[in-house]
C-alpha cells in the first residue's frame, strides 16, 4: 500500500492546522492558556488544530470510516462560561478554512467545530485505520514562543504506516550548534514518511519539493549531539551521556520536533525517560516514530524492544524510550543498562 491519498489529505491537514497554530502563537496571552486536570497547558490553538485536521481529514478522505484517536476534548469548552473562549476557537477555524479555496463553501458552525473535536475520542487499536493526532504537541514550548510540533499519523493494523509533522519554528536548516544567525531565521519544516518509503522535509511555506532526510552516520561519541525534554532535567540521562563519552551539553527542546531533528541528523540521540510514572500516548510519538525510523533511526525502549502502537490510547513499553541511529544503538543500550543498574531501576 502507498497511502498516496492519505498522505496528500495529511500534508494538508497539518499545514492547515499550522497555519492556526502559528497565528495564535504570535499573539498568545498568558490569561489565554488554560490548565486541564493533569496541570498540563491547552490553548485555543490546541482545540482548534484539533478541530481542522478532524475537518480535513474527513472531508478528503469521505466516504471512508473515520476514527481519530487524538488528546484533546471538548469537555471544559462545553461548560458555562467558556462560551467567549469557544467563539475564539471556531472563529480560528473558520478563518483557517476560508484560507484554503476549496473550503469556502460552508464554513463550520461552533457546534461543528465541537463534533469534529469530539471526532477524536477513538481508543485506536490493533485493528483497522486510526488517526493519530496530537494537535500542538510541546504546548509549553508554544506558549514559550519557541518549539512545538502538529503531529498526525496512521495506524492500520496497529501498525504505523504514514506520519506528517509540522514543526512551524525548527530552522530548516540544523536545529542544533553552530550555525549562522540567518539560517536560523529561516523556519519552518514540514517532515513526512510512508512506511518502506523513506522520510523527506519541505518548508511549511511555498512550493519547494521535498528532499529525503537521513539520519547521522557519525560513530564518534565524543562528538555526538543529544537531545533531551526542555521541562524537567531527567538525572539518567546525564548519567547514560557520561558513560558514552558524550561531551557535549544535552540540547533541551520541546514536543516530536527532537525526533525530526534526530531524522535529519542534526542530533544522534534523543532520550526519553520519565520521573513519575507518566505514562506516555501514542499522539506523543507515533508521527516521530515513523519519521525517524524511516531516515534509518531506531525508536526502542530501555529493553531495545520497538514501540508498540497496537494497545489503545497508551504505549506499552519498558522505562524510557530511546531514539538513535542504527549504528549508535548497542552503545546506548549498553549505556543504558549500566546506568539503570546503577539507580537500581527495572527494565
Ligand atoms: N510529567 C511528564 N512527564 C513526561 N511527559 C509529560 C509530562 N507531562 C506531560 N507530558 C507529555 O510530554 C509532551 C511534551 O513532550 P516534550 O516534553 O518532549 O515537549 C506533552 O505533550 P503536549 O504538549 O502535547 O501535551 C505531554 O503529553
Ligand atoms: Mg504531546
Ligand atoms: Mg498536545
Ligand atoms: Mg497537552
Amino acid at each position: 500500500m502507498s497511502y498516496e491519498k492519505e498522505l496528500v489529505a495529511a500534508k494538508k491537514a497539518v499545514s492547515l492546522a499550522a497555519r492556526l497554530s502559528q497565528g495564535v502563537q504570535k499573539t498568545l496571552l498568558q490569561s489565554e492558556v488554560w490548565t486541564k486536570s493533569d496541570r498540563t497547558p491547552v490553548t485555543a490553538a490546541d482545540f482548534g488544530s484539533q478541530a481542522v485536521v478532524s475537518i480535513v481529514l474527513q472531508r478528503e478522505l469521505q466516504p471512508a470510516i473515520f476514527s481519530l484517536v487524538a488528546e484533546e476534548e471538548t469537555g471544559e469548552l462545553r461548560k458555562k462560561g467558556s462560551e467567549v473562549f469557544l467563539e475564539g476557537v471556531t472563529k480560528l477555524v473558520k478563518d483557517t478554512l476560508a484560507s484554503e479555496e476549496s473550503y469556502t463553501d460552508s464554513p463550520p458552525s461552533t457546534e461543528d467545530v465541537l463534533n469534529a473535536i469530539d471526532c477524536g475520542k477513538s481508543e485506536g487499536g490493533c485493528s483497522g485505520y486510526h488517526w493519530v493526532l496530537d494537535p500542538i504537541d510541546g504546548t509549553r514550548g508554544f506558549v514559550r514562543g519557541e518549539q512545538y510540533a502538529v503531529g498526525l499519523a496512521l495506524l492500520v493494523e496497529g501498525e504505523v504506516v504514514l506520519g506528517v509533522m509540522a514543526c512551524p519554528n525548527l530552522p530548516l536548516a540544523s536545529a542544533v550548534g553552530e550555525t549562522d544567525e540567518s539560517s536560523q531565521e529561516n523556519v519552518g519544516c514540514l517532515f513526512f514518511a510512508t512506511a518502506g518509503s523513506g522520510a523527506y522535509v519541505q518548508p511549511l511555506e511555498g512550493n519547494s519539493l521535498p528532499q529525503k532526510v537521513c539520519v547521522s552516520s557519525n560513530e564518534n561519541l565524543e562528538e555526538a549531539k543529544f537531545l533531551e525534554s526542555y521541562h524537567k532535567p531527567i538525572p539518567i540521562h546525564s548519567s547514560i551521556a557520561k558513560k558514552l563519552g558524550i561531551t557535549a551539553l544535552p540540547v533541551r527542546m520541546d514536543s516530536q520536533a527532537k525526533y525530526a531533528a534526530v531524522s535529519r541528523g542534526d542530533a544522534e540521540i534523543y532520550l526519553r525517560f520519565t520521573l513519575s510514572g507518566h505514562r506516555e500516548t501514542i499522539w506523543d510519538h507515533a508521527p516521530g516514530f515513523i519519521i525517524t525510523t524511516e531516515a534509518g533511526g531506531v525508536v526502542c525502549d530501555a529493553a531495545g524492544k520497538s514501540l508498540d502502537f497496537s494497545k489503545g490510547k497508551y504505549l506499552a513499553h519498558e522505562t524510557g524510550i530511546i531514539v538513535t541511529t542504527k549504528k549508535l544503538k548497542p552503545w546506548v543500550l549498553k549505556a543504558v543498562k549500566e546506568a539503570m543498574d546503577e539507580e537500581k531501576l527495572d527494565l
